[in-house]
């Protein structure tokens, strides 16, 4: 079903709620990465140059219904006011009194960020009282937090069911991007899981086993595989629970006409450490006591091909602990043969990924990295976004 898009509202005049996801990483009350804020100028500027009175909502990091100072959203603000190069109002409040003399004071363009929404218990509650003590404030809603899409709360759920409601820009191009993606995929399609939770990206991977041609699985989540497949894995990461569903997911994928690919070499370490001794040996040749921190040169070249030869590329979750220099090469190799393969539609699925791809200095390179982790796991599962289920339909 297609949302309206803020495309369709007329907005001259209203004062709209407008709920983004600047959830960034702070270094010392700096912004470590300002992508997120970046991410939402466009539904921004597009609001205030069509005479909105913009109130913007965003929460930071997880202070559980508690004031943190840390992580007020003053940095952000700041940040705002700069790339927009036009004041941003601000708040010390999530709602009261101040908010609502800031709001009564707003004129057509200008713009107020409240503070960290997760500072004030309902929020995350979904509670019904401060869904309807936002929706008072304002005309209409309008979620751009495509980050955040996944999480039924008050600002990215509760507060639309009591105004009328529309999707930003990101939240409309994200779906678009990773709708297409999946529904109608240029092939060869590939995804390449990794990471470090089996647990987290089974209902990924089992949704993407009926939609693609590739499946390449890497990182610490290959290593339960790589048990179900038969071979000792020392003391590698194992969910010893998960080795019946990883033969299953091996069984569909052969019923599917799927190939499934699993390192065929790696990296081993004495230790979990940077400084740990470490080799190369094949993926049947894991000795007792070490564990596999990075998949090995014949799979990183192994991968590289199958890269080269895709038309789309899906990657979420790193190879090895990239993190750590002697562990990062499976991990780079696989962001440098996306960067390469100038003809492969390449998403990159938030969270770590991105953050590997950032590391490396290849972001400019790939064609959609998704501003959220979580909610693009849960989207290519084909889970309803409770963020968008929530906005009205055209
Ligand atoms: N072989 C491995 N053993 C242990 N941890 C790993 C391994 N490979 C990757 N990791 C770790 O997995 C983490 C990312 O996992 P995860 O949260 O599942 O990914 P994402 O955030 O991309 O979804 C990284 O911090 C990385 O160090
Ligand atoms: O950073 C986020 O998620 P992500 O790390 O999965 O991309 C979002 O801002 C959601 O945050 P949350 O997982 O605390 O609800």
């Amino acid at each position: 079903m297609k949302k309206k898009s803020i495309r369709d509202l007329d907005v001259k005049g209203k004062k709209i709620f407008c709920r983004v996801d600047f959830n960034v990483p702070m270094n010392d009350g700096t912004i470590a990465d300002d992508t997120r804020i970046r991410a939402a100028l466009p539904t921004i500027r597009h609001l205030s140059e069509h005479g909105a009175m913009i109130i913007l909502a965003s929460h930071m990091g997880r202070p559980k219904g508690k004031v943190v100072e840390e992580l007020r959203l003053a940095p952000v603000a700041k940040k705002l006011e700069d790339l927009l190069g036009k004041e941003v109002r601000y708040s010390e409040e999530v709602i009261g009194e101040d908010v609502k003399e800031k709001i009564a004071g707003l004129k057509e363009g200008d713009i107020l960020l409240l503070e960290n929404v997760r500072f004030h218990p309902g929020e995350e509650k979904n509670d019904e009282e401060l869904a309807k003590a936002f929706a008072g404030l304002v005309d209409l809603y309008v979620n751009d937090a495509f980050g955040t899409a996944h999480r039924a709360h008050v600002s990215t759920e509760g507060v639309a069911k009591y105004l009328p409601s529309a999707a930003g820009f990101l939240i409309e191009k994200e779906l678009e991007v990773l709708g297409n993606a999946l529904s109608d995929p240029a092939r060869p399609f590939t995804a390449i899981i990794g990471g470090a939770k089996v647990k987290d990206k089974i209902g990924v991977i089992d949704n993407l086993l009926d939609k693609v041609d590739n499946l390449i699985i890497g990182g610490g989540l290959a290593f339960t595989f790589v048990k179900a497949q038969g071979y000792e894995i020392g003391d590698s990461l194992l969910e010893e629970d998960k080795i019946e569903l990883a033969k299953s997911f091996m069984e569909k994928a052969e019923r599917n006409g799927v190939k499934f690919y699993l390192p065929i070499d790696a990296v081993v370490a004495d230790s979990f450490s940077e400084k740990a001794n470490s080799q190369v040996v094949d993926i049947n040749n894991i000795s007792d006591g070490w564990l596999a921190l990075d998949i090995g040169p014949k799979t990183a070249d192994l991968y590289r091909n199958v890269i080269k030869e895709s038309n789309l590329v899906i990657w979420n979750g790193p190879m090895g602990v990239f993190e750590m220099e002697p562990f990062a090469q499976g991990t780079n190799a696989v962001a440098e043969a996306l960067a390469k393969a100038g003809d492969t539609y390449s998403i990159i699925g938030g969270g770590d990924s991105a953050r590997a791809v950032e590391h490396f200095g290849l972001s400019d390179q790939m064609d959609h990295i998704s501003t959220g982790g979580g909610a693009s796991l849960e989207f290519m599962e084909g889970k309803d976004l409770p963020g968008i289920a929530a906005l009205d339909e055209k």
